[in-house]
């Protein structure tokens, strides 16, 4: 009887690190953070990236997400060299990322700060309007319409990581970035975003990012990744 051995072709990476070193150059110093890093990271998987403090984590995010580019090396959005696309036209489009203190207009809404990143990433309005699928977004994460018409300053800290993230996800990204997102938070408030990682790759074919200190975050995600002196290992 024959056998049939089962293959399984991996879709092409959405991201790829090619040989990807950053040296910081101070006044007195170089400060070498990454060393010749090579890494291909898929849709529809949740990463989370561990190290030290001070192993260059955060380093890595702001090149992953286009906030700076490697000294050397390459970074690839779908097979194409980042310069070549463009910084911020990948961060416009492609990827978005969530910061620690969350960046949000204090002075507006929770459904504001959501509709004006449609508005500047240019995210079309669609049939209902950019307002009706803001809200149906906070909609996804737990914030209901009275939550979302807030100034988000009136929000607890796990509700503004909420908006943060629907903002993200507006602006339908491919890669979401997120550094230590669940810092601060309580178990139960940590747990809902740790959910909603896994469902943004698993249902909806993203590729999430997020770097942590949490052994319990990472234990819930696809890969777990270690920087440590300069390397990335698996
Ligand atoms: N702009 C900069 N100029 C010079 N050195 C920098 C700069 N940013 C970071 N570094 C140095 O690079 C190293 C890595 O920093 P990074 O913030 O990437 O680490 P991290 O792993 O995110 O740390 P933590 O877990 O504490 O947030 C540190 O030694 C830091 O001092």
């Amino acid at each position: 009887m024959a056998t049939t051995v089962a293959t399984t072709t991996e879709a092409p990476p959405v991201l790829r690190l090619d040989g990807v070193s950053h040296t910081y150059i101070g006044q007195r110093r170089r400060t070498t953070v990454l060393k010749n890093i090579d890494y291909s990271f898929r849709r529809g998987t949740f990463y989370t990236v561990l190290g030290p403090s001070g192993s260059g984590k955060t380093t890595l995010l702001s090149l992953a997400s286009g906030l700076d580019a490697p000294t050397r090396g390459t970074i690839s959005f779908n097979g194409e060299d980042l310069t070549k696309l463009g910084l911020g036209r990948y961060r416009n489009k492609h990827a978005a990322t969530i910061f620690q203190h969350y960046n949000l207009l204090t002075y507006m809404t929770a459904l504001q700060n959501v509709t004006t990143a449609m508005e500047i990433t240019g995210v079309k309005p669609g049939s209902g309007g950019r307002r009706a699928r803001a809200l149906e977004l906070l909609e996804q994460v737990g914030l209901d319409r009275h939550m979302a018409t807030r100034n988000v300053m009136k929000l607890s800290g796990g509700q503004q990581q909420r908006v943060a993230i629907t903002r993200a996800l507006a602006c339908d990204v491919d890669i979401l970035f997120a550094d230590e997102p669940t810092g601060n938070l309580d178990e139960d408030t940590a747990q809902g975003i740790i959910d909603t990682f896994r469902e943004l790759a698993h249902e909806q074919d993203k590729c999430v990012v997020v770097v942590t200190h949490s052994q319990r975050l990472a234990a819930q995600s696809d890969r777990v990744l270690t920087l440590r002196k300069g390397k990335l290992t698996e």
